[in-house]
């Protein structure tokens, strides 16, 4: 069949689009480069649909006056406050997929690091290794798991470190920071500056997370909605554009599964912990191979929650 005139004129926009992405991407300056050189209007490229945008969703959607649950970590060895923090833990998991947490820092080892960020590096990874730890432990006994099951399953033996910069945008109605996503990880643990963006969804509405100072925020991915056969949410979330003249920056520790599990032709998966199936609880998903998740990953972008939905077994 041959190509509306609709159809062509999109495919055009579409290339001019990519070819000037690729110019935008070969100067190397980036969205910093960019907003570090005083502009006042963004790139067309970055224009975002209008049904994707903040402020489309405003009128239309409200914009929650709720929080994501704080938890407060600093007693979690201890026997008398452990199941209240498991409790806590196990709710918020449940119901928000989104949760802050505070934990004290250690002191950090020196490691083969670019010397001018090496202690911060070293010391970051460490805390965060040891509060997804922690968190891993809580989640797993509120699911009436060893706390220690996650731990064995590596489900934070892979961890993958990112750092984000949102600098100032002169058009913040018009792009947005990260469009809406769920991570395709075990859990992500997300340390801020203090200029909000990140918005999470809580039944239909978009919630503001509010930083604390020296708090960790956490999220659940799509491995552990899986994994926990849909008792703990992946959640949507996204980023605003940045309207403040203060960069928001964003260091975020993502922890996902090294180990997977091998079927008979040695093939890798994964799927609902055998544990937690029963005849009264029977899996919400299939297994899944791990070329299914990669190719989810790699051909969907930020569109991971597609695994969820190829996956789930409808009763
Ligand atoms: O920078 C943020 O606040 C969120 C980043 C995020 O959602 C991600 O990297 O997956
Ligand atoms: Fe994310």
């Amino acid at each position: 069949m041959a190509p509306t005139k609709t159809t062509t004129a999109n495919t055009d926009i579409q290339e001019q689009r990519m070819k000037n992405l690729k110019d935008f991407d070969e100067t190397k300056a980036g969205v910093k480069g960019l907003s570090d050189s005083g502009v006042t209007t963004i790139p067309d490229f970055f224009i975002h649909p209008v049904e994707n945008l903040s402020g489309a969703l405003k009128k239309s959607s409200p914009i929650s006056t709720l929080s994501i649950p704080v938890i407060d970590l600093s007693h979690v060895h201890s026997d008398d406050h452990k199941p209240r923090i498991v409790e806590q833990i196990r709710e918020a998991a449940r119901t928000w997929g989104f949760f802050q947490v505070w934990m004290a820092p250690e002191a950090a080892a020196e490691e083969e690091i670019p010397e001018v960020c090496r202690r911060e590096v070293v010391q970051w990874d460490m805390h965060a290794k040891k509060v997804g730890e922690s968190v891993l432990e809580l989640l797993a006994l509120g699911l009436g798991l060893e706390g220690g099951k996650f731990k064995d399953l590596n489900f934070c033996g892979a961890r993958v470190f990112v750092g984000h910069i949102y600098p100032y945008c002169p058009q913040p109605d018009l792009t947005m920071g990260i469009s809406s996503h769920t991570d395709p990880t075990v859990i992500t643990v997300l340390l801020q500056n203090q200029v909000q963006g990140l918005q999470v969804k809580h039944r239909d509405e978009w919630v503001d997370v509010k930083p604390l100072d020296g708090g960790l925020i956490i999220n659940i991915g799509d491995i552990l909605q899986i994994a926990s056969n849909g008792e703990y949410k992946s959640v949507e979330h996204r980023v605003l554009a940045n309207s403040n003249r203060e960069s928001r920056i964003t260091v975020v520790m993502f922890m996902n599964l090294s180990t997977w599990k091998e079927s008979a032709d040695g093939g890798k998966y994964y799927g609902p912990l055998p544990e937690l199936l029963t005849p009264e609880t029977p899996p919400v998903y299939r297994d899944f191979t791990q070329q299914e998740y990669m190719e989810n990953f790699y051909s969907k972008g930020l569109d991971s929650k597609s695994l969820i939905d190829r996956i789930t077994i409808f009763p």
